[in-house]
């Protein structure tokens, strides 16, 4: 065994607070720390899980190696007793060291469809199926035409009385289903969004179960076409696919049926609100936001612990080369994005306990949140993704050529994650119907309504009106956080008021209300970024009353503050248009940063350590533990498919007849 780099034990000896106790905090406790590690080894030290490096494998290698260890990881779960859906993930996505895998769509969109959209009669049918994987699902919703705008989808389900069965059909080229994973060869079901028809008359969106392949040997089904739609830029492992659906009929009762209801004769119940059909896409929204932070939080490790070992350059002349940490510029790269991903494993604690929570009351008929789940879940998923996908071409970069690599992870890191923007929601998209509701909500509160929530700032639009920095004693404390809370506040209401306006005033030119939304786009989708910036900021203030150990909350704190500080350089043209920040404040935040950095800068190397990943699932040479990277680069490069010889066949066939050639 090679011995600890002494310079990564060197910063792991300074850091001024104890790693385990905020890895326990992250967890929720001490005990949720052990359980996880004991899932995450059982894993690592199961020898039908050991890592091949997908970097040297074919795409259909790929595929082939994650349906492997999927089956295998199903086997194992029921044999351990795994099934708290929280240690089911531990397992899987150390299984899987990160990658999204083939039965993704199964685990996370079909069976959650089925739990919140089926009728309990349905659930008797379909569940235990499934849950027992021979029924294995996906979730198609996108067609080629279209993926944001869904009350567009072509594809429909056309209800035939005589038989009691729905009729499916993808009448055009544009209607054919595009994008579901696990579609093109994993799946014998897809739960398929489609337009209903009966008696006549069409009733939007509905959700259907349609067996797609035969269950004894796997072929298509009549009128079902089906297949992988090729190679991405990510996702090797997962056979995003298409279907076309002709004239393929199912029964009745494989309509999702728990909020609306097609009788046997045909008449149609209607729902309490039909976007619950969408309650799918929300929860994998609210769950991409801790997604974000995982993703930022392994590009950090890997970048700081490599900024801690690798040593480049002079600082002073005849000294030996710094550790490339110590560079305020490197640090300026890297500890923002340290912090965001501190303040987003908050979010995204609090977005699925949010989550779970409003879902509680909607299944006891209560839908009065859903609205204000829907947007804080679109506007955070955006907010959150965004950052977190720019942030790991930072750290990449930030590691110079080596973080070009392969085997430094960052690049799977990157092609893994940047999907998160798009799907579940295109980002913009996503903005905008967050905007969508705070727009609503300012007018309510200009009625006189009380807010509750995440929205209640808009309550106090008087109060919040920004005073000229001129006529306030003094403006924001840019050392105190609960002046930073605040200034983000003032700034969302600021702009939540100027996209309403923008509104108002387009509508003042007698345009239509579509016409005046389009044209105000640009400050609907800052003003939703701005409260998502708010609440982010909010939460992570929030979370440090939390925190009893004094070392801990020190180091929060210091984050915290240069999450704020750094989120109003950024932004700064708001604070100054909002007059709530002087541009003289603006110099001292400057300075306030780079003395944060300085403070932070004995803590980066354990602050990473605290997210706790091991190395098997880091899955990085530069982000190692030990701090060893050259050597194990240099172990890796040798195991390239190139140097399997030390001639490579080229040579034979091209080069060596070229050359008695010439
Ligand atoms: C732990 C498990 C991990 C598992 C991980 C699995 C990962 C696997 C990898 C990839 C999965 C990717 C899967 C997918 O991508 S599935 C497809 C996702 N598709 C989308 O997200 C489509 C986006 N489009 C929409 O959601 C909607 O069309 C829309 C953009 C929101 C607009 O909808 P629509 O046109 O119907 O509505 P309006 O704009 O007219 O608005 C009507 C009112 O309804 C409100 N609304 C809209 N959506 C919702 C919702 N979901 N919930 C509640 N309310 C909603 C909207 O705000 C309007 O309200 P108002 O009061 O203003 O009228
Ligand atoms: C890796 C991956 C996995 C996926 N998995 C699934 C799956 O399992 N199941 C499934 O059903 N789908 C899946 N999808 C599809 C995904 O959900 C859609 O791609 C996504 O919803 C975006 O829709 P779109 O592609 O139609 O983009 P478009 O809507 O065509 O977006 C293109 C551009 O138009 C802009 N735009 C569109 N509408 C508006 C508007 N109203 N206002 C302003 N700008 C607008 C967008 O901002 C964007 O810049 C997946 C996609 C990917 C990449």
């Amino acid at each position: 065994l090679a011995a600890m780099n002494p310079d990564i034990c060197r910063e792991r000896e300074n850091a001024t607070f104890n790693t385990e106790t905020l890895t326990n905090m992250l967890d929720g406790s001490a005990e949720k720390t052990r359980r996880r590690r004991e899932i995450e080894s059982l894993v690592i030290n199961d020898p039908d899980f050991q890592h091949d490096d997908p970097n040297f494998m074919s795409r259909s290698e790929r595929y082939d190696a994650a349906v492997k260890k999927s089956s295998q990881m199903i086997m194992k779960l029921r044999d351990y007793g795994i099934s708290d859906p929280e240690e089911i993930y531990f397992y899987k996505r150390c299984v899987h060291r990160g990658f999204s895998e083939p039965l993704d769509l199964h685990l996370g969109m079909f069976l959650t469809t089925l739990l919140n959209q089926a009728s309990p009669t349905q659930l008797d049918t379909f569940f235990t199926p499934a849950w027992n994987l021979e029924i294995v699902g996906t979730y198609a919703q996108t067609e080629l035409g279209h993926g944001t705008h869904i009350r567009k989808l072509e594809t429909t389900a056309t209800y035939d009385p005589s038989t009691q069965e729905f009729v499916l059909n993808c009448p055009t080229v544009s209607s054919i289903k595009w994008w579901p994973g696990g579609l093109g060869k994993t799946s014998n079901h897809a739960i398929v969004l489609a337009q209903l028809y009966t008696l006549g008359k069409c009733h939007g969106l509905h959700a259907f179960i349609v067996p797609i392949r035969c269950m004894k040997t796997h072929q298509p089904l009549p009128g079902v076409t089906v297949g992988d739609i090729g190679p991405k830029f990510g996702f090797e492992e997962v056979d995003n696919g298409y279907l076309k659906l002709e004239n393929v009929r199912i029964p009745r009762e494989n309509m999702l049926m728990k909020y609306a209801q097609v009788e046997p004769d045909g008449s149609y119940l209607k729902p309490p609100s039909d976007k619950l059909t969408y309650g799918t896409m929300v929860f994998i929204r609210a769950m991409i936001v801790g997604e974000s932070a995982r993703a930022l939080s392994k590009s950090c490790t890997i970048a700081i612990r490599y900024s801690a070992v690798r040593h480049q350059s002079e600082l002073r002349p005849g000294e030996p080369e710094p550790q490339i940490l110590d560079y305020q510029a490197q640090q300026y790269k890297l500890f923002p994005l340290l912090a965001a991903a501190y303040a987003f494993t908050f979010v995204g604690q609090y977005m699925s306990d949010t989550y779970h929570r409003i879902t509680g009351h909607i299944n006891q008929g209560d839908f009065s949140q859903l609205p204000e789940l829907h947007a804080l879940a679109a506007g955070l998923k955006a907010f959150t993704t965004w950052t977190a996908n720019a942030g790991i071409e930072v750290c990449r970069m930030a590691c110079g050529g080596h973080g070009y690599l392969c085997c430094s992870g960052l690049p799977d890191i990157y092609v893994t994650f940047t999907p998160t923007c798009t799907y579940e929601g295109e980002n913009t998209v996503m903005m905008l119907q967050t905007a969508r509701f705070l727009v609503k909500c300012y007018r309510q509160a200009r009625e006189g309504q009380q807010l509750s929530g995440t929205v209640s700032y808009l309550n106090e639009q008087q109060r919040l009106q920004p005073q000229p920095v001129s006529s306030r004693p003094t403006v924001v404390n840019i050392n105190d956080l609960a002046s930073l809370v605040e200034a983000y506040k003032l700034r969302a209401a600021k702009l939540v008021e100027v996209a309403a306006k923008s509104l108002q005033g387009e509508l003042q030119r007698s345009i239509s209300q579509e016409d005046a939304w389009n044209n105000s786009s640009i400050e609907l989708v800052r003003a939703s970024d701005a409260h998502c910036h708010y609440v982010v900021v909010e939460l992570f203030a929030a979370k440090l009353s939390e925190i009893s150990d004094t070392a801990v909350h020190s180091v929060l704190n210091t984050l915290a503050l240069l999450y704020a500080l750094h989120g109003i350089t950024l932004n700064s043209g708001d604070f100054l248009q909002a007059g709530l920040l002087s541009v003289p404040q603006l110099s001292q935040i400057t300075q306030r940063i780079k003395a944060l950095l300085v403070e932070i800068r004995p803590n980066a190397v354990a602050l990473v350590d605290s997210f706790d990943y091991n190395d098997e699932m880091l899955n990085s040479v530069l982000g190692r533990y030990d701090g060893n990277v050259y050597e194990s680069m240099f172990e890796w490069a040798k195991r390239s498919p190139l140097n399997r010889t030390e001639v490579h066949e080229s040579y034979y066939k091209y080069m060596k007849p070229l050359r008695s050639k010439l």
